[in-house]
């Protein structure tokens, strides 16, 4: 089940960002967005999570043309995706009840009856999903400390675990080590692989190229007129078909 964008135009008042972008997130595939500030991939992070629909061209879940389908299988789709915004924006409430958020928010009815049986039964805790995504991130030792009180970086892996904690389908990432140190991207960039592998489909905006190559199957490039290049990433990096990829990668001052 891929989420995607097929030739979408979008923008803001008479401006346009991008038009004619296709991009595929396949499941278990790591796809970075990489350009320079103010291109777009925020932009496209939020069409692809739904969030409104584009002005031209579609958005697809498994085959499903979400915004032509009926309101509530948008929302069962919309469900599916986790997004982490540049700015962590976390409730205000402690690190426990920021992760599990997504667990009792945004699961399905069924979903939540299924686990609930489950626990009833014994077969998992309803909260370990949560404490398991504070774990991936370094975080378990702060359960009780309030979201307010945590340092960016904090708040930026409490988000993140936010996300995971409720295993979505997709997880669409903006900036996330934006405001972590090395040993703390690392912790990151690692849960992202792991993400992957485990089958979610993951979109990363990110400035740092280095990052993209650490952790991307696929690399769209993005730059002033939407996506020019998209491709494996070795390919991106080694031998782009486009002069302005080879540019941005070579760090020239392009936009
Ligand atoms: N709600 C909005 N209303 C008007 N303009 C907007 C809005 N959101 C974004 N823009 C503009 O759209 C353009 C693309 O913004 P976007 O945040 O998608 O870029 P970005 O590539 O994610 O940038 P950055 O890397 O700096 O986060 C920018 O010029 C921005 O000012």
């Amino acid at each position: 089940m891929t989420l995607q964008t097929v030739g979408v135009e979008h923008g803001y008042g008479d401006e346009t960002i991008l038009e004619n972008v296709s991009l595929a997130v396949p499941p278990g595939e790591v796809v970075a967005i990489i350009g320079p500030s103010g291109v777009g991939k925020t932009t496209l992070l939020r069409l692809l999570a739904l969030f409104e629909p584009p002005r031209d061209g579609s958005l697809e879940y498994g085959g499903t043309d979400v915004w032509r389908a009926s309101a509530q299988r948008r929302l069962e789709c919309r469900r599916r995706i986790g997004m982490v915004f540049q700015e962590a924006s976390l409730f205000d409430a402690s690190v426990r009840r920021n992760a599990e958020y997504g667990l009792h928010v945004r699961r399905s009815w069924a979903d939540r009856l299924r686990r609930e049986v489950a626990d009833l039964v014994g077969l998992r805790n309803g909260t370990s999903d949560a404490m398991e995504a504070l774990e991936t991130v370094g975080l378990e030792d702060k359960l009780e400390q309030h979201a307010g009180s945590l340092s960016g970086g904090e708040a930026q892996r409490v988000a993140f675990a936010r996300a995971l904690a409720y295993d979505p389908d997709f997880l669409l990432l903006d900036e996330p080590t934006s405001d972590l140190d090395p040993r703390n991207t690392a912790v990151i960039e690692n849960a992202v692989r792991e993400a992957g592998d485990r089958g979610i489909g993951v979109a990363i905006a990110t400035h740092d190229m280095n990052q993209a190559r650490r952790i991307a199957d696929q690399v769209a490039v993005i730059l002033g007129d939407g996506i020019i290049e998209v491709g494996e990433t070795d390919r991106i990096f080694e031998d782009p078909e486009d002069d302005r990829t080879q540019q941005f990668i070579d760090g020239e001052l392009i936009y």
